[in-house]
Order: C-alpha cells, then structure tokens, then sequence
C-alpha cells in the first residue's frame, strides 16, 4: 500500500451493508484456551491479522499445533492439555497487547525458559503489574530492562496457584490473563482486583470464551475471583463473531454521511462490549435497528455529546471523527487508559484534530471537541490502525483528507480500505 491514502468523499448519503472480519479479542482468547485444552478445536470466523498472526505464530514456537487457513478463516489448535510442549522459545508479538499478555501468562504455566519481546512502541506499553500478580503466583518473571514494560522473561516451573492482586487502572488485559491461565495451575488461585477496573467488558468476553470451553469461575466478591484447576474441554467447534470495534467505523460512517449502514452478523447480545458504540450514537441522534443478526444505523441529523468511554474506548477515536459533523461540543472522558495503548491516543486525536483546524481540549483523561470548518490534512496516523480508521471516516465527507501509513490498519483490520470502498461503492 502506497504511503498515503487519499480518501475520496461520497456524493450523498452512503447506504450498503457490511460484514466486518472476526474479533480480534475472541479470536486471540479462544487460541489461548483452545491452546491449553484437551484434543482438537475448530475455530471459525478467526480474524486473519497481525495481532492473531503473532499470537499463532507463537503457540506455534510453544510446541502447540495451530493450523490457520486464512481463506476461509479457520484455525485448527491441537491444544495441550495444559503441558506446554516447548521447553523454551523467543516469541515476537509486535504491538499486540492481547498477545503479550495473554502469552506471558500462557508461559508461566510451562516448564522451561521464555522471552518475550515486541516492536519499540511495546517497549513502552507496561505490563509490570501482570508480571507482579504472576510472581505472587510463584511465577519467576521480569521485566528485563526494569522499565516495567516488555521484554519479559519468564522462567517457569509450572504455576503453582494461590493469593494474587492485580491492579486494575492500567489495562483488563492483565486480569484476563490471569484468568484465563489459572484453571491450569496446580491448586486453587485467587484473585483480587485493587482499585478501579478499566475496560470491564473485556473481562465478559474473557469469562464468556472460557465458559465455551466448559470452564466457569466462582466470583467470591465483586471484585475477587476463585478459580479451581480444571481442564478446558474442546467445544469441537467454535465460531468467532465479527469485530465490534470494527463495526464502529461503519456505523459511524453512517452517522457522518446520514445515511443508513448495516452491518451483518453482530446484534446487541454480542459477547463485545464496543457494541455499545450504537448506544453513543443513538444519544448523538441516530436511528438503530437491532435485528436477530444484523444492526443498522441510520444516521440523522447529530448533536454533540459528553460520555464516559472507559468501557469502550477503542471507540473513542471512531467517536472523535463522528463528533466533528455534530451540532456543539462533544467530551470524551475517562478515558487515561487509552495514552497506553498503540499510541498515546489521547494525545494523537487532539493533535491529528488540531491539523485539521479543529479546537480541541485535552486533559489528563479527556478531549473536548469543538465542531468547526475543517481543513484537508495529512493526518499522521502514529502506527495506530484506530487514528487510520477512523479519521479516513472525515474523509468522506471533507474533500482532501489523506492518512498516513494506510498499512497500519493491518494490525487488526488488513482489508479496511478495500471494504470501506466497497461500501462507498454500493452507494453510487
Ligand atoms: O482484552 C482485550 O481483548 C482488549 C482490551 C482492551 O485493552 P485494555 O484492557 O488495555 O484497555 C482493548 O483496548 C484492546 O483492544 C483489547
Ligand atoms: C488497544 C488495542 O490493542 P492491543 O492492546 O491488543 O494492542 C486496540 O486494538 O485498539
């Protein structure tokens, strides 16, 4: 893909449907759990993408059969048992904060020696409070260049369970990995949450994968969890519904273009909290359809909004484009969480925004955007598929919006452009 991508503005109303690929989140929970299962799973409707790409490549380098047939989005994992066959392995996992942290946790449950390591960027995305949590499980691991963030070597023994606490103001990912792994320590492991929890509805889709695979866990209080060692019994087949995520920037890009936009194969019970992004849109003016295996959303005329998108703030940016063609102010807060993942991305909306002329306001865990004329930009994308998605969507109806490093998007969502394309196309 070429180094710039210059959107091209629809000439009304976009109107089409949409079937965004699998999630990024079920897809790397249920390779973890299908990995320490007893026998063969089936995956489909597994997302092909570089966040699952280094997850499988990973299991792979552990010793655990996965094969992944990426035309018709299958994986086939020969799991484990939990016995990690490698006794050692050097894993990458790039930018992907699902992998690395649902890995680490995945090694501790080994015997042997394992390392850890992404791109520059995850080198400065913490996964110190997991690495504590796990240590307290009797776990010998660190963070090798005492930053408190990746690389992490683990030197495992097997995990051995008991009393954990885990931070929660940082990332759910942590927890979800320490819940996902605990069925396969040698005894009981509890787990107390310490403070505020960010991004709880991830821990619903963790809970819900496992329970796919036969394993239930027992929460003691709100906030602390016991889980016995069990075995994850294969569900034979399990299939992965699309990304919510995704979803956001074609229900947003009806919102933008008022028109109305379907996407296929998610509804409101879907197990992924972003969908709830409909929900912001809905206050903002929108018209939903929910139906049994499909939603729409037609867009009308927009009002600007104060939410708290602490619960699903990979849709911030998907909110910051839309918030742009509303009537007065929009705030999006709570949201400190997100200056830890691919990029700052607080700090990457207002800049990005800013570029285009917009007056924004940025706090420690806000930004306040104030609609007005915007200007054609090169918006700077920071590695960061969500700043690339989403800002493309002003471009649709702003003529001379360019992104930066088109290519980004590859991290959960390679064929963006082609299916945004596609459905400028069904318009026309
Ligand atoms: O558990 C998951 O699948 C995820 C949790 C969220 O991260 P945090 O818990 O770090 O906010 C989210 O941003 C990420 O894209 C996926
Ligand atoms: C934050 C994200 O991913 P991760 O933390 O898994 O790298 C994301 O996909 O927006």
């Amino acid at each position: 893909m070429s180094d710039t991508y210059q959107v091209q503005p629809v000439s009304g109303p976009l109107n089409g449907a949409v079937r965004p690929p699998g999630s990024k989140s079920i897809t790397n929970r249920a390779l973890i759990v299908a990995a320490l299962a007893e026998g063969q799973t089936e995956l489909t409707g597994v997302l092909d993408s570089r966040d699952t790409q280094v997850m499988i490549e990973s299991l792979n380098r552990l010793g655990i059969n996965v094969d992944h047939d990426p035309e018709n989005c299958t994986v086939v994992v020969q799991g484990c048992g939990g016995q990690i066959p490698a006794s050692e392995a050097s894993l990458w996992l790039e930018n992907s904060g699902t992998s690395i942290r649902f890995l680490t946790a995945l090694c501790s449950v080994g015997q042997g020696e394992f390392q850890l390591d992404g791109n520059a960027r995850m080198r400065q995305r913490p996964i110190q409070d997991l690495i504590d949590a796990l240590a307290q499980l009797g776990v010998d691991v660190s963070c090798e260049s005492g930053t408190g963030c990746p690389p992490v070597r683990v030197k495992a023994r097997g995990l051995l369970g008991g009393e954990t606490a885990i931070a929660g103001n940082v990332s759910s990912q942590y927890l979800s990995a320490l819940l996902m792994v605990a069925p396969a320590a040698l005894g009981p492991t509890t787990i107390t949450i310490q403070g505020e929890m960010v991004s709880r509805p991830y821990l619903d889709i963790t809970l819900g994968v496992m329970a796919q695979f036969g394993v239930t866990i027992d929460r003691v209080q709100n906030d602390v969890w016991r889980i016995l060692p069990q075995t994850y019994q294969r569900p034979g087949a399990y299939d992965i519904e699309p990304d919510a995520s995704a979803a956001s920037y074609f229900f947003a890009a009806a919102a933008i273009t008022g028109g109305s936009v379907t996407v296929d194969g998610l509804n409101q019970d879907a197990l992924q909290g972003d969908i709830n992004f409909i929900r912001v849109l809905e206050d903002m003016g929108c018209d939903i359809k929910r139906d049994r295996n499909s939603i729409t959303v037609h867009g009308k005329p927009l009002k600007g909004i104060d939410v708290d998108m602490n619960e699903i703030s990979d849709t911030a940016q998907t909110l910051a484009a839309v918030a742009l063609f509303a009537e007065g102010p929009t705030c999006i807060r709570n949201v400190a969480h997100i200056r830890h993942k691919e990029t700052d991305r607080l700090s990457a909306i207002a800049t990005e925004l800013k570029r285009m002329g917009i007056q924004v306001e940025e706090t420690d865990d806000s930004v306040t955007i104030h609609p007005g004329e915007i200007q054609p930009a090169v918006i700077e994308t920071y590695d960061d598929h969500r700043m690339a998605m989403s800002f493309a969507l002003v471009g649709l109806k702003v003529p001379g919006i360019q992104i930066a490093d088109p290519g980004c998007t590859a991290k959960t969502y390679p064929r963006f452009f082609d299916d945004l394309e596609w459905l400028c196309g069904q318009t026309s």
